[in-house]
């Protein structure tokens, strides 16, 4: 028989992310919330020994969010079982990516929108070798960012944001110059919020910006903000009824 050969350095890179990412798997801990849900896939690939994330352009004509940055995704719809199954479903009709090549590793703890959806992200590894198909009712473009750009980035700012439930705080602004396609893209808010989580969760340092987590207990302190964004949301609309 034959012996299988040491891992690739690609292996390699994935299974020490997958340790990483399992011990931040909130499973379906937040899936009875009541508010309505949608999901986002964080797709992760590894190119040249390093990983990266697939993110996408949202089409012009679309009614929220026109022209911004944002991972695959969208509303839960009835078919749906879990978060999950909304994460692939709106991945494989926005960039055509089929669920049956999507390793799922974990949900990680979710966000809130503009329109109070909790948005789960599922994180889940593809292939390096995924041509997307963008959907051009959706998604305008698609590009690969590698991760360590979140914590490590280049052209970066800070905006502030206030909830219309009261609740602020700052939201990280990265500006990212593909020099492959001499484009740059602008990747803010709740996108950016999630792509600096999951940066942080498999690379477990200290960013070269401030965050609002203690780094040290980054899993509780990820609860704690959610909870309380959840919170300024659901005494709201308790006291609007
Ligand atoms: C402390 C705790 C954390 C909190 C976070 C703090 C940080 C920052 C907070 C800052 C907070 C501010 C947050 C910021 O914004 S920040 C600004 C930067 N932008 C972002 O980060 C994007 C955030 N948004 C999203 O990721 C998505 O909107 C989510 C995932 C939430 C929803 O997903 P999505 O929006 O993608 O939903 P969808 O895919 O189901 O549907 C999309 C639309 O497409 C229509 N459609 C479908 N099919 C077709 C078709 N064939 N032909 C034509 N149209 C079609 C369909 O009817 C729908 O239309 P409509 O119904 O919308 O009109
Ligand atoms: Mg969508």
């Amino acid at each position: 028989a034959v012996l299988p050969g040491p891992p690739s350095a690609a292996a390699r890179v994935k299974e020490s992310a997958r340790r990483r990412l399992r011990e931040f798997d909130v499973g379906d801990r937040f899936s009875r919330l009541p508010l309505p849900k949608a999901s986002v896939l964080l797709p992760l690939t590894v190119r040249a020994g390093k990983l990266h994330l697939l993110l996408t352009v949202r089409a012009m004509q679309l009614r929220r969010s026109p022209g911004e940055v944002c991972f695959p995704g969208g509303k839960r719809e009835a078919i749906d079982k879990d978060e999950i199954d909304t994460a692939l479903r709106e991945a494989k009709e926005e960039v055509g990516l089929q669920p049956e090549k999507v390793e799922v590793v974990c949900r990680l703890v979710p966000g809130i929108d503009k329109m109070n959806h909790v948005v789960t992200p599922v994180v889940g590894f593809i292939e390096d070798t995924f041509q997307a198909t963008p959907n051009p009712d959706e998604v305008s473009d698609v590009f690969v960012v590698p991760l360590e750009y979140f914590v490590k980035p280049s052209n970066y700012k800070t905006l502030p944001y206030k909830t219309s439930s009261g609740y602020s705080g700052w939201m990280h602004c990265f500006i990212y110059d593909d020099h492959e396609r001499k484009m740059s893209f602008k990747i803010w808010g709740l996108t950016a919020h999630f792509a600096v989580f999951l940066a942080l969760v498999i690379f477990g340092k200290h960013p070269t910006f401030k965050v609002e987590y203690d780094l040290d207990n980054l899993i509780s302190s990820a609860e704690t903000n959610f909870m309380n964004l959840y919170a300024s949301i659901y005494e709201r609309k308790k006291s609007n009824l």
